[in-house]
């Protein structure tokens, strides 16, 4: 024997609106839906009925209740008992169970919404050809049907649905809260809503335009809906569409940069009414620098009708978006390459970081970016055009130590030292074969400058043995050569993997004697000690090869030295220091005539 569930309404109201609505609110939007599908509906048959939708609040009715007035098909006795009294049933879905394009609706549970805000819900609704059929619905799962009493005929047809309001629940249905959840989710409605006689459309949506509209104006007018919805003033608007999805739109480009990690909530209307101010992914990841206002006539929404449900048309739509922003990109670089450098100027870390898995937004980069380099601003692209291998520095310290030496050879070399850019550079291989790109190390540029001719070698052999006794206590490898610029005396050089060595060899020396013998087995055996390279080509130096006075010319060295660990932006160690101030007042003690 089989038998039929018996459903506890109380049960259901508390579960959609602990569980499934997020706020009471949606009450308002679930009635305008059902109004706008019923008036829809009428004019599938009769495209000159009447359209109207009205709304009376509890201060308008007078008696706590709230009102809905439509034009739209109503309802016969049959329908009534069928569609009003089995929850989940719906008049808007096909025999297979599909949502019927036309409609809103398709789940058959919005009116229950109203139980979240009244005790009670009383419809009057008359089909064309039929009397007026009055249902009243309880919260406790009680129904009556009735036809109504001569003086309850409704004059056209159509659907009156009065709520009596829940005991503290009231406030739901006064003119403020109405005419506020209203005009948030009907303002795009293509059917004229009315709280009283407040009008709560605002017309067309944002992005439709009308011939008479310049492209100026509606610029302006694009600008001032971003500002109000968004609160920001846009860089640039872009206009999507995706045919197969009903969807048309517009992405507005943030001003401001912005976390690409950060949370991008996008505005989406389904069939002009608003799903949600809220709603994420809609874009891929790394499309941070926009939000859209769309509207679309075929994604699905979830029973809440608050997000959208994840699909293949969804996954489609978000990469057809997603090209129409990479579309926008490149255009921009086409045909206004001064805005793209703006808009990279606001958002380049985040295209960056895009950049780092993205072939595209690599080749944006390439083509747009400009990188500091010892050439003046250039462009990767532009670098490549001019020095053909894109030669660069891993770190900005390096950069800061090479760049005018590696300059005065005629090296041309990138800073990619700033976030992202050491990565991007060391990827740009990815891009193609005629993408070369090699790092400049220190030791690179100290094999580049001019060996002595032998000669010159050997005589200045006695200083360089000296200078390299001065150093060795501060774990320096000597060199001299003749390099530009003349006025420069010494160059201090040391790359990434020496400068590990000196980072360790410095923690040696404080570490007690577990971690510094732990330490040594790292620097044991190597020669990677930073090189100091003394400039044959400068005077100074020269004149100190040519002292002939053992004490003046450790003096000199110890100076440069720490000269140039200084012009490396290099940290001075506490032995530096001591070899600064050594150097320093034995000079002045010499200048001043004296002995130490
Ligand atoms: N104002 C109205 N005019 C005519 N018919 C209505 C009206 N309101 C509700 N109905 C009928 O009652 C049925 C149930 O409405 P309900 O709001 O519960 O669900 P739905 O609109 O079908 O779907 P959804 O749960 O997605 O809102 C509707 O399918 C429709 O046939």
């Amino acid at each position: 024997m089989s038998h039929t569930f018996h459903v506890d309404l109380r049960g259901i109201v508390d579960l959609l609106s602990h569980h499934l609505y997020a706020s009471p609110r949606v009450y308002v939007r679930e009635l305008m839906q059902n109004a706008v599908d019923a008036i829809t509906a009428r004019r599938a048959g009769d495209p000159g009925a009447p359209g109207e939708i009205r709304i009376f609040p509890s201060e308008s009715t007078g008696d706590g209740t709230l009102r809905v007035e439509d034009s739209g098909v109503g309802l016969t006795e049959a329908q009534v008992h069928e569609l009003l009294a089995t929850i989940g049933r719906s008049s808007k879905r096909d025999e297979l169970g599909f949502a019927r394009h036309e409609f809103l609706g398709q789940f058959g549970i919005g009116l229950l919404s109203c139980f979240l805000v009244a005790d009670e819900i009383r419809v009057r609704t008359r089909a064309a050809d039929s009397p007026t059929m009055e249902w009243t619905g309880y919260a406790d799962g009680r129904y009556e049907l009735r036809v109504a009493a001569p003086e309850q005929e409704r004059a056209g047809q159509g659907t009156t649905v009065t709520l009596v309001p829940r005991r503290g629940e009231e406030h739901w249905l006064r003119r403020d809260a109405v005419v506020e959840i209203a005009a948030l989710y009907g303002a795009m409605l293509p059917i004229a809503v009315r709280v009283d006689d407040k009008l709560i459309n605002i017309g067309l949506p944002p992005w439709e335009t009308d011939a008479e509209e310049s492209a100026g104006d509606r610029r302006a007018r694009l600008d001032a809906y971003a500002q109000e919805v968004f609160g920001f003033t846009p860089f640039d608007v872009i206009d999507l569409a995706v045919p197969a999805a009903g969807l048309r739109g517009v992405a507005f480009v943030l001003p401001v940069p912005v976390n690409p990690a950060s949370r991008v909530a996008h505005r989406v209307y389904l069939k002009q009414m608003l799903l949600s101010e809220d709603i994420e992914r809609l874009l891929p990841e790394w499309a941070f620098f926009v939000r859209c206002v769309i509207d679309t006539g075929e994604l699905r929404p979830t029973a809440s009708r608050e997000a959208l449900y994840e699909d293949a048309l969804l996954d489609q739509v978000r990469e057809s978006l997603g090209d129409s922003l990479r579309g926008w990109l490149t255009r921009l670089g086409r045909v206004d390459s001064q805005r793209l450098q703006a808009f990279l100027r606001v958002h380049h870390l985040g295209v960056k970081a895009l950049a780092v898995h993205d072939d595209e937004m690599l080749r944006l980069v390439d083509q747009w970016w400009p990188f500091e380099t010892n050439m003046g601003p250039l462009t990767l692209a532009e670098f490549r055009e001019r020095y053909g291998t894109v030669r660069y520095t891993p770190s900005v310290d390096e950069f800061r130590q090479l760049a005018s030496v590696a300059a005065a050879q005629h090296i041309a070399v990138v800073n990619a030292g700033y976030v992202y850019d050491a990565q991007l550079t060391a990827r740009l291989g990815d891009l193609g074969p005629e993408f070369v790109t090699e790092v400049l190390t220190a030791s690179d540029l100290a094999t580049r400058l001019e060996p002595l001719d032998p000669d010159a070698a050997l005589a200045v052999r006695p200083f360089q043995q000296l200078a390299q006794r001065t150093l060795d206590p501060l774990g320096v490898a000597v060199l001299v050569r003749a390099f530009d610029p003349a006025s420069l005396p010494a160059l201090y050089l040391l790359d990434d993997e020496t400068g590990l060595a000196v980072d360790l060899r410095a923690g040696q020396a404080q570490a007690d004697e577990l971690w510094s013998s732990i330490l040594g087995s790292f620097t044991a055996g190597r020669d990677d000690r930073p090189q100091l390279v003394f400039n044959h080509r400068n005077p100074l130096v020269r004149q100190a090869i040519a002292a002939g006075d053992e004490e003046l010319t450790r003096l000199a060295v110890e100076g440069l030295y720490v000269q140039a660990l200084l012009l490396g932006h290099q940290p001075l160690r506490p032995a530096d220091t001591a070899a600064l101030n050594q150097s320093f007042l034995g000079l002045l003690a010499r200048a001043m005539g004296g002995q130490r």
